[in-house]
């Protein structure tokens, strides 16, 4: 449901208790990494005997690993170089075991330095093993040049990345500068954090996460912050009962759509009533209420006062309804003149407790932090912001927000304590429990207007269906990504409309739902 995504940090952490407190030696993490990886390794190399391989060890315990493993290559006949990157007798601990028990098997080896690449020709396999989770800083230059060479060779020969591709920042996800692009990394006990942000994807390859034999215990007394959201978070949406009515499946309010932006509301609808609701209404003026009813026969509609303007006064004629609603979805296609705002303020006053804020809705409140006070501390509710509307709390710009996805979550959280929602590729969401949890996926089939409409109504669906509001938001966010990956497969260039990540979310749940992944983080390669 939710996978663990330790910073190197804590990663670390687990790794001392692990010796402190069971006395697991570290030559036996390593020995299990490497099998891991060389079982990877024969799961894409059907026969191994007489392929090439190359191995590049790096100064630590990552560099033991390729030890390690340039060993289990050698026995089973694959023709090995091992290539390290400081001086034989500089190696100690479990790394210098690992390279001792090498040299006593004469498995050829070279240092890195001294190594002309010129004279390759063909290789089957290149090893990365240069810098594992004690990474820091930026790379130096002999690091660039041999990554370098990783990838020029990678043109051709089959790369795998040991726990994360060397060059890539453990935390961020960024190559610093450069970066190794594997075609598969195979994280050790659970993936790092930097591993699930949108800039390590095009290096990662396809990731697997094995496990090397940390105890759960440890895992569970000392928590990472970080989780990346599993397909196995589609169970928490039971097969409905045959005999269920509609009032079960929830009730969805949404507010919003004006003249202009009639359309943001429609889809906030379909994403609802595809997701599963059992009634959605829209409220908004009148006559765009009137207009809408005509072409979306699905969606029941509260007329407001007159014509096609929000007016503060439109409040009354709802506030005695708000309690029939399981959720209100407020925001989309709002507009944001004065008396919008001023409908929306009286809102506030009587906000329904499972509200979803989007849109229009978080203009007003990144312009007020009176408002924001309203509502924060409210544990059922949820903002859905885009970069560009989280800048806007922030007064800086969206490619700021970008920059620290996740200080700029951490800071909001702290400050407001309500659950929220950064999209984008890899949205983020936090919740009032004080964690975050990544989604996998980045899909360029979602970066088209009118889908962010569509994952507020799938939000606020599942929060009309009794689940948690970050339960809702962790489901909403998965699924929502799941149809966009999936709508690569018909339109791998493009083109699909908003409206058709609403129209696909429930075959896409009957055909993922139960489905194994393995240890592979699904839809990664
Ligand atoms: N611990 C365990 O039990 C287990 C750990 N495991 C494995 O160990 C990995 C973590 O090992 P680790 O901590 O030794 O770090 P790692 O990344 O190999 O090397 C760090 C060295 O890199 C260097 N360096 C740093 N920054 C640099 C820069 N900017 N530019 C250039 N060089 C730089 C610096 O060396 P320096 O040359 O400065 O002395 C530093 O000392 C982990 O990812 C997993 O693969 C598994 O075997 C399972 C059991
Ligand atoms: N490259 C991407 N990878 C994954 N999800 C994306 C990507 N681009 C956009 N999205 C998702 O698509 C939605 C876009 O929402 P938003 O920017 O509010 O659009 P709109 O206002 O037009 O509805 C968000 O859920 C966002 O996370
Ligand atoms: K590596």
């Amino acid at each position: 449901m939710y996978l663990p995504l330790p910073t190197p940090q804590e990663m670390a952490a687990w790794d001392k208790r692990s010796m402190d407190d069971f006395d697991l030696r570290p030559e036996l993490l390593m020995e299990n990494a490497s099998r891991e990886a060389f079982s990877q390794i024969k799961h894409r190399f059907a026969d191994l005997a007489g392929r090439s391989a190359l191995l590049f060890a790096g100064p630590g315990n990552n560099g033991g690993d390729a030890f390690a493993l340039a060993r289990h290559l050698w026995i089973s006949g694959v023709k090995v170089m091992t290539l390290h990157s400081k001086r034989l007798k500089e190696y100690d601990g479990a790394s210098g075991y690992h390279l001792s028990v090498l040299r006593k098997l004469e498995v050829p080896y070279a240092h890195l330095s001294e190594y002309n690449f010129d004279f390759i020709r063909d290789v089957d396999i290149i090893v990365d093993g240069l810098l594992g989770t004690g990474f820091t800083g930026e790379l130096r230059q002999d690091y660039v040049d041999w990554i370098k060479s990783i990838n020029k060779m990678g043109e051709k020969a089959y790369v795998i990345s040991l726990d994360i591709p060397s060059g890539i920042d453990g935390i961020t996800g960024e190559p610093s500068p450069v970066a190794v692009r594997a075609d598969d990394t195979v994280a050790f006990e659970e993936a790092k954090l930097g591993l699930m942000q949108p800039e390590a994807r095009e290096y990662v390859g396809c990731l697997s996460i094995k496990k090397i034999g940390i105890p759960q215990s440890i895992k569970h007394d000392s928590p990472p912050e970080h989780y990346v959201l599993d397909v196995d978070i589609l169970d928490r949406l039971v097969i409905p009962r045959r005999t269920m009515h509609k009032g079960e499946g929830g009730h969805v309010l949404v507010l919003g759509g004006s003249q202009a932006l009639s359309g943001a509301a429609v889809l906030t609808c379909l994403g609802a009533l595809r997701a599963g609701a059992g009634l959605v209404t829209l409220a908004c003026p009148a006559d765009l209420a009137r207009q809408i009813r005509c072409g979306w026969p699905e969606i029941m509609t509260i007329p407001l006062g007159e014509g096609f303007d929000w007016r503060r006064e439109m409040f009354s004629q709802l506030k005695d309804e708000l309690p029939r609603f399981d959720s209100v979805v407020v925001g989309p296609g709002m507009g944001r003149d004065d008396d919008t705002r001023a409908f929306f303020c009286d809102y506030l006053e009587n906000v329904h407790q499972r509200t979803l804020f989007d849109a229009d809705a978080l203009y007003f409140l990144a312009g007020d932090d009176s408002l924001m006070q309203r509502i924060s501390r409210s544990s059922e509710v949820i903002l859905t912001p885009h970069p560009g509307e989280m800048a806007r709390f922030f007064h800086v710009s969206a490619a700021q927000i970008n920059q620290e996805r996740s200080r700029f979550v951490r800071e909001f959280s702290e400050k407001y304590n309500v659950n929220l929602v950064l999209k984008g590729a890899s949205t983020l969401i936090s919740g009032v429990d004080r964690h975050f949890y990544i989604s996998p996926f980045a899909t360029s089939n979602l970066a088209v207007g009118g889908s962010g409409d569509v994952l507020a109504g799938i939000i606020g669906s599942l929060m009309a269906q009794s689940l948690s509001t970050l339960d809702a938001a962790s489901l909403g966010v998965y699924w929502h990504g799941l149809a966009g990956k999936d709508l690569e497969n018909t339109y791998p260039f493009r083109g699909n409309l908003a409206r058709e990540i609403a129209d696909i979310l429930p075959g896409v749940l009957a055909r993922y739902k139960g489905k194994k992944v393995g240890d592979r983080v699904f839809f990664f390669c």
